[in-house]
């Protein structure tokens, strides 16, 4: 990759244009410091410009990622996690990069996501999610510790005019930048579906079987809820409302056309800055109490039972062998704390380590991808479970989402306390950690508390 240091749009592209490679495209990214820019309101305007638009926010950094349109599309089937990043490379080695901020998630940055289980039978619902997609955006803004940097990625051609492209960008960077907040109407939630509940309770009773009578521990089964809604859902409101109301979570939207994935999840999967490697084991859920007296009880109750520490622990043991192959330093506490979210507490051993060189954070997603905390253990017993077994098509509910940058930094959640808004329509989903001791009736209750941030968001509440 070549890095340049010039202030000049058109001078920047010039370079690159002439030192293009014949019959070829280039990709030409631009990185500056802008005043402080209102994201949702970039995130509205971005709509008038582009139908592709992304979010992505770690509110407990105060770090946010908003992308409008597609520079570049990394869409992998076969081998995904490779294939991704061996495009991801060559896409590296010839572009041209302007950004003079050491600043992670600026510059050429791929943000983007994949399907829980790509073998799978996929369904309609799910028909623009590919088994692994990324964008590097047209444009993209950062927020990074309460400053704000503006990215533009350009793919250029030999015969392209650098002044025109640079006038176009000009004009497109003052609508984006400019834009004063403004919020799409509430939704309310007219028809709810809950699909076969008791088809669902009757395979979490299949799955205690399987896990009594074979070396399965854990498998863990998802549901659907499908939703009418009184009008169709504006996203940039959606994120808003989920800002409010969901602190200690990573809040991501993937907006195509009329099909949104969004959601709040209080999971990361893994981050990267530095070579320090973060993550996170979450797994064990009880309610919220109506008193700060009930809460400490339930609290109390969550941490000493043994049914969710058991949950809880299949998650760490696996993270504990997974990480160990690539890297050094690894430290996890013996027992989890209990992490409160608005509406469920659970709970939580947080993992830290030195990664080892040579390894990328696409082969560690690869490497972690499902953890018991969404598949299973045995990760292949319970996923051919989950395959056979399941009444849905989790497409990329579950799985993770995140983005990667030019400098080796990143981040992955996995996106859970989520659904797909089409329209006026959406499909939600949540799933629970069945154990050999679980009840359906109980396992039922407990993804009825994981589907309310995004119901009551949906339903208009704050
Ligand atoms: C599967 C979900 O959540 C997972 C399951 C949990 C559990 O069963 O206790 C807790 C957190 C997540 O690991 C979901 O929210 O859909
Ligand atoms: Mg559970």
């Amino acid at each position: 990759m070549i890095e340049l240091k010039e202030e000049n749009i058109e001078a920047v592209l010039q370079e690159a244009i002439d030192t293009i490679r014949p019959q070829s495209s280039r990709l030409v990214s631009i990185t500056k410091r802008v005043e402080k820019v209102d994201t949702l309101a970039f995130y509205d305007v971005a709509k008038q410009i582009r139908n592709e638009r992304l979010f992505w926010t770690s509110t407990a950094e105060a770090y946010t990622l908003v992308g409008a349109g597609s520079a570049i599309e990394i869409i992998a089937r076969h081998n995904r996690f490779e294939t991704a990043e061996q495009i991801w490379n060559n896409l590296l080695e010839d572009a041209v990069s302007n950004n003079p901020y050491d600043v992670p998630g600026t510059g050429i940055v791929a943000i983007g996501g994949a399907a829980f289980d790509p073998e799978k039978e996929k369904t309609a619902l799910w028909a623009n999610f590919e088994p692994i997609r990324f964008t590097v955006p047209e444009y993209l803004l950062t927020e990074h510790e309460k400053d704000y940097y503006f990215t533009m990625n350009i793919v250029v051609r030999e015969d392209d005019h650098p002044r025109q492209l640079a006038n176009q960008l000009r004009r497109e960077e003052r609508k984006l930048l400019e834009s004063l907040p403004k919020y799409g109407e509430d939704t309310h939630i007219v028809g709810r579906h809950d699909i076969s509940p008791n088809k669902w309770k009757q395979t979490v009773k299949l799955a205690t079987n399987e896990i009594q009578q074979s070396h399965v521990d854990k498998i863990v089964l998802a549901r659907e809820v499908r939703l009418k809604l009184d009008k169709e859902a504006d996203s940039g409101n959606v994120i808003r409302k989920l800002l409010n109301t969901q602190p200690n979570s990573f809040i991501f939207s993937f907006e195509q056309g009329r099909d949104c994935f969004i959601g709040a999840t209080p999971e990361r999967l893994v981050k990267i800055r530095e070579s320090s490697l973060f993550s996170t084991c979450l797994a064990g859920t009880a309610p919220r109490g109506e008193t700060e007296e009930d809460d400490a009880r339930i609290s109390y109750h969550l941490f000493h039972d043994q049914k969710n520490r058991g949950e809880h622990d299949f998650v760490v043991q696996m993270m504990k062998k997974a990480i160990e192959s690539y890297c050094t330093d690894i430290e996890i506490p013996d027992e989890p704390v209990v992490y409160p979210l608005k509406n469920l507490q659970h709970l939580y051993t947080p993992v830290t380590a030195r990664l080892n060189e040579g390894n990328s954070i696409l082969d560690i997603i690869k490497n972690l991808h499902p953890t018991p905390a969404l598949g299973g253990t045995p990760r292949e017993e319970s996923v051919a479970f989950i395959r056979e077994h399941e009444l849905l098509d989790r497409g990329w509910y579950g799985a993770p989402v995140g983005w990667l940058d030019n400098r080796d930094n990143g981040e992955f959640a996995v996106a859970i306390r989520s659904g797909l808004i089409q329209g006026n329509e959406a499909s939600l989903f949540a799933g629970c950690g069945v154990v050999k001791d679980s009840d359906p009736e109980e396992e039922f209750e407990e993804t009825n508390i994981k589907l309310t941030p995004m119901l009551s968001v949906l339903e208009g509440e704050k």
